[in-house]
């Protein structure tokens, strides 16, 4: 009998060595080195993992710039993924603004310059008649899968296969936080060209040097590689990531009854902006059902952001219309009204009836500005891409309507943040309740810290994953987001201390991963999605399920 506590592999000698999942590197000890073929090839010091971690720690801190220390975390997850995400538990906090969001933008950027070794699939246009035996040439088991096509990475535009660095970032996150294990996870760029000319010009440029593909090529290309997936892995989970304006919504609604998938950019972010809200509404003492929102940018975001807070409302006992009508969404043209025709279909449920407008709105465009002026809206939430639309001039009208005004600047990364937490507090003296999509430090005004929480959506998608993984859910309904809202906003301190943080902090993170999972697990049961287990059989699947990075001892394969 082999004993069950070891890990088993065919693999010796070198290639074992660079299979990153199974390699321990130093922390190989006398007995696997001899079993496996491994003596002479390591030198010759014998370390634990946290020796490791502090060897390795010690390595990143004196990277002298950000991106460097990317580029050093990126190289050891691919050398050694244990290690890597024993340094991320260790060092969450700090390591994650690095692997994520703001830096993981210039690594996108800068995909094809800094590429180094294969991770994920890419799948390109021309190659589309191999889709199955592509997937095929990936790992047999994966559970989930975060695919994109590069068209909107953050607010930084169209960056071709340079998307995969969000892919590879937002797993890295499912694992450490949310305990999907490693090797289970697969991230794909869907290479459908681009438009994007200055990639287009780069010479380094590593995907399909092609621009974009037209919307009936693309739409095909899709589905067939959504049927692959449905044929190879039919009970994972696909989270939709970064894709442009018009083709998100379109595919997130197609695809959402036939596969376990959701798109995070308009889910997951609506749910973590709307439990933000429902924190911040217990922080000024205030219902949201007697809150107006403005938005800047209607895109994929912002109105789904505005679905789900209209649903919280419905919930609390408003109507459907009563809900709709404390919603302005300003984009590029202004204000949406019912006048407007150019708009997308998921927009046009979220336009402003004109005629029960205020004159001052009407007959004209209506931008932010007219709309905090005439309106008062108690919160304006930014998703439009574009850094500085939060001007001072609005800022301090926020500030004159309400003693505490609610603005979400969540455009990432930091270069494209609508206002500064910085401005912000000044501009309202410190009575702004903020929140910002990338991590800020913390504020100071008048002797006074002010913490900013980070609205991103890093709360909520590693929570359905671990979910999904514990419950065998099917899909990702509504339900469920409306129970991760619910749980993010009751983890909040802010729930039980009014000048508490709006959001848990970042160490604490896994907690609430767990208790989202649990919650949303319970609630697909409910809704039939999966078998209904008690909270205690559920905890303890969670429990089970969690991945942690530690050191099993190797052994070989006993054919
Ligand atoms: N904090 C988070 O967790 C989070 C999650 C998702 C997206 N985001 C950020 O939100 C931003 C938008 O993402 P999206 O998926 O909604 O993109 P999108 O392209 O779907 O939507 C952006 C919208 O903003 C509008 N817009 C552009 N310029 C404008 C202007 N000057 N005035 C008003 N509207 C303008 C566009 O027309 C578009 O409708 C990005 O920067 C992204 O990084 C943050
Ligand atoms: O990636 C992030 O940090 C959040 C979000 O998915 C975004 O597109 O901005
Ligand atoms: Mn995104």
């Amino acid at each position: 009998m082999q004993p069950v506590d070891h890990t088993y592999t065919a693999l010796n000698g070198r290639l074992l060595l660079e299979n990153s999942l199974l390699n321990k590197g130093t922390a190989f000890t006398h007995e696997e080195r001899t079993e496996l073929d491994l003596h002479g090839l390591l030198p010759p010091r014998i370390e634990t993992l946290e020796e490791q971690c502090h060897r390795a720690y010690k390595s990143f801190s004196i990277k002298p710039t950000p991106i460097l220390k990317h580029i050093y975390l990126r190289a050891l997850q691919d050398t050694n993924e244990t290690l890597f995400y024993a340094l991320l538990q260790r060092h969450l906090q700090e390591v994650l603004p690095i692997i994520y969001t703001p830096v993981v933008g210039q690594a996108c950027q800068r995909f094809s310059d800094l590429y180094r070794r294969p991770r994920g699939l890419f799948i390109a246009y021309p190659d589309r008649e191999h889709m199955d035996a592509m997937l095929a040439n990936f790992r047999r088991n994966v559970e989930v899968i975060v695919v994109t096509d590069g068209e909107r990475v953050l607010g930084l535009g169209d960056q071709g296969i340079g998307g995969m660095g969000i892919c590879i970032g937002k797993l890295s996150l499912y694992s450490a936080v949310g305990g999907v294990t490693p090797n289970l996870t697969l991230p794909i760029t869907l290479d459908c060209g681009t438009n994007n000319q200055e990639l287009l010009d780069d010479p380094n440029y590593l995907g399909w040097r092609h621009n974009r593909i037209d919307d009936d090529a693309y739409y095909e290309f899709v589905d067939m590689f959504i049927q692959a997936v449905k044929r190879r892995w039919p009970n994972v989970l696909l989270q939709f990531e970064d894709f442009a304006i018009h083709h998100a919504t379109p595919l997130l609604e197609k695809y959402r009854d036939e596969i376990c998938s959701f798109n995070d950019d308009i889910q997951g972010t609506a749910a973590v902006a709307a439990g933000t809200l429902l924190s911040a509404a217990q922080s000024i003492g205030k219902s949201i059902t007697d809150m107006r929102v403005a938005f800047l940018g209607a895109g994929s975001s912002g109105c789904g952001i505005a679905e789900q807070i209209i649903r919280l409302m419905v919930n609390r006992g408003l109507s459907d219309e009563e809900a709709r009508s404390r919603f302005y969404m300003v984009d590029r043209h202004g204000l949406l009204t019912d006048n407007m025709t150019e708009l997308h279909t998921f927009q046009q449920k979220l336009v402003q009836q004109s005629a029960s407008l205020p004159d001052a709105l009407q007959n004209q465009s209506a931008f932010l500005k007219d709309v905090v002026e005439h309106i008062k809206p108690d919160v304006i939430i930014g998703v439009s891409g574009q850094p500085g639309l939060f001007t001072q001039e609005i800022v301090e009208m926020m500030a004159r309507n309400h003693e505490r005004p609610i603005i979400f600047a969540l455009s990432n990364p930091i270069s494209q943040v609508e206002a500064t937490p910085e401005d912000i507090i000044h501009w309202t003296e410190g009575r702004a309740v903020v929140a910002t999509g990338s991590p800020f430090a913390p504020v100071e005004y008048n002797g006074r810290q002010y913490p900013i929480a980070q609205c991103n959506n890093i709360y909520i998608f590693p929570g359905l994953g671990l979910s999904v993984m514990a419950s065998g859910a099917t899909r990702i309904s509504d339900g469920m987001l409306d129970k991760a809202v619910e749980t993010l906003a009751k983890a909040a301190p802010s729930a039980m201390d009014p000048n508490g943080a709006l959001l848990p902090s970042m160490e604490n993170i896994q907690q609430v991963t767990r208790d989202i999972a649990l919650y949303v697990a319970m609630q697909s049961g409910a809704e039939g999605l999966s078998p209904e287990l008690s909270e205690e059989e559920l905890k303890n699947r969670i429990q089970a399920r969690f991945w942690e990075p530690t050191y099993r001892r190797m052994a070989r394969t006993v054919v």
